[in-house]
C-alpha cells in the first residue's frame, strides 16, 4: 500500500496523540500535515513531531488523502463548511468528534464523501487508547483499511455496524478513563483516611489500577473471574464488594454511562443542526 498523505485539522490532545503514533509507527513526517489558528500548536507539531503546520486549513489539506477533523464538535460546521470547497471528492474525511454525525459532516462539507467516524480515548497519548469506529456506504475497502491502520497506531480499533453505538463507545471508553481517574482519586481520599501518607496512598492507588488494568487485558480469564481470585471467603476484599454492592455500585456504574450516553445523543442535536 502506497503512502497516504493525511493532514490533521486542528493540532490539540487528540492530534498530538494520534501523530505521535503514527510517528513511531513509521509513517514519514512529510506525509503528514496539521493546521491550527495557535502559533504555540503548530510550534509544538513542527519540534516535536517535525511535520508540517500550517495556520489555514485549506493549506493543510492541499493533495491530502485522508483528512482527520481533530476539533472540538462546536467548531466543526464552521471548519467543515468552509473546507468544503478544497477537499477532493475522493479525499477520506475521518471525525473524531464527539456528538457529530456522518450526516451533519455530509451536510456541511456538500457533497456524499467517504466518512469514517471514530471515537477514541486520551490513553492514546501512550498509544494504549481504543476506539470505535464507523465508515458510512462511500468508504472504500482500501479506506477502511487507512482509517484503521490511523487508529491502531495509538491502541485498539473496534469497527461498529451501526453508528448509533458511537453513542454507546462514548460512553464506555470515549468518557472512560475519567472513571477509572475518579476510582484513583477516591481510593487515594480513603486509603489517607484510613492512616497512609498521601503520597503513599495515591501510588498504592495508581499502581494497583495499572497492575489490575494490565492482568484484565492480558489474562485468558475474564474480569468476574480474576476478581473471585482476590476474594477469599469471609475476607477482607469480600467485606469491601459488599458494601459497594450494597451502595448500589452497579446500578450507578449503569446510570452514569447511561447519563453519557444520553448526552452524546444531546450533543449531536443540538450541534447537527
Ligand atoms: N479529549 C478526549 O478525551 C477526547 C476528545 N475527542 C474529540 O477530539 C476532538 C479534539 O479534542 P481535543 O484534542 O481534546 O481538543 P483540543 O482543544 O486539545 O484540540 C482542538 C484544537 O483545535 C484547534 N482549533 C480551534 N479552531 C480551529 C479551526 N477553526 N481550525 C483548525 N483548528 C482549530 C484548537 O486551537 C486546538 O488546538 C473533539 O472533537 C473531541 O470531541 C474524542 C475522544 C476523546
Ligand atoms: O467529555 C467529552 O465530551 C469528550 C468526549 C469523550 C471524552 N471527552
Amino acid at each position: 500500500m502506497t503512502q497516504p498523505r493525511i493532514a490533521f485539522i486542528g493540532a490539540g490532545n487528540m492530534a498530538a496523540s494520534l501523530i505521535g503514533g503514527l510517528r513511531a509507527e513509521g509513517v514519514p513526517a512529510d506525509a503528514i500535515r496539521a493546521s491550527d489558528p495557535g502559533a504555540d500548536k503548530r510550534d509544538a507539531m513542527s519540534r516535536e513531531h517535525r511535520i508540517e503546520a500550517f495556520a489555514e486549513n485549506r493549506d493543510a489539506v492541499a493533495g491530502a488523502d485522508i483528512v482527520v477533523l481533530a476539533v472540538k464538535p462546536q467548531v466543526m460546521q464552521e471548519v467543515c463548511r468552509a473546507l468544503a470547497e478544497h477537499l477532493e471528492p475522493q479525499t477520506l474525511v475521518v471525525s473524531i468528534a464527539a456528538g457529530i454525525s456522518c450526516e451533519s459532516l455530509q451536510r456541511w462539507l456538500g457533497a456524499s464523501r467517504p466518512i469514517v467516524r471514530c471515537m477514541p480515548n486520551t490513553p492514546s497519548l501512550l498509544r494504549q487508547g481504543v476506539s470505535g469506529l464507523f465508515a458510512n456506504p462511500q468508504v472504500s475497502a482500501a479506506q477502511r483499511q487507512q482509517a484503521e491502520r490511523l487508529l491502531s497506531a495509538v491502541g485498539l480499533a473496534l469497527w461498529l455496524d451501526d453508528e448509533n453505538l458511537i453513542d454507546a463507545v462514548t460512553a464506555v471508553s470515549g468518557s472512560g478513563p475519567a472513571y477509572f481517574f475518579l476510582m484513583i482519586e477516591a481510593m487515594t481520599a480513603a486509603g489517607e483516611a484510613l492512616g497512609l501518607p498521601r503520597q503513599t496512598a495515591e501510588q498504592l492507588s495508581r499502581h494497583t489500577a495499572l497492575g489490575a488494568a494490565r492482568m484484565a487485558c492480558e489474562s485468558e480469564v475474564d474480569a468476574a473471574e480474576l476478581r473471585r481470585r482476590v476474594t477469599s471467603p469471609n475476607g477482607t476484599t469480600e467485606a469491601a464488594i459488599k458494601a459497594f454492592q450494597a451502595g448500589g455500585f452497579e446500578s450507578l456504574v449503569q446510570q452514569a454511562l447511561n447519563a453519557a450516553a444520553r448526552r452524546s445523543v444531546e450533543l449531536a442535536e443540538q450541534l447537527g443542526r
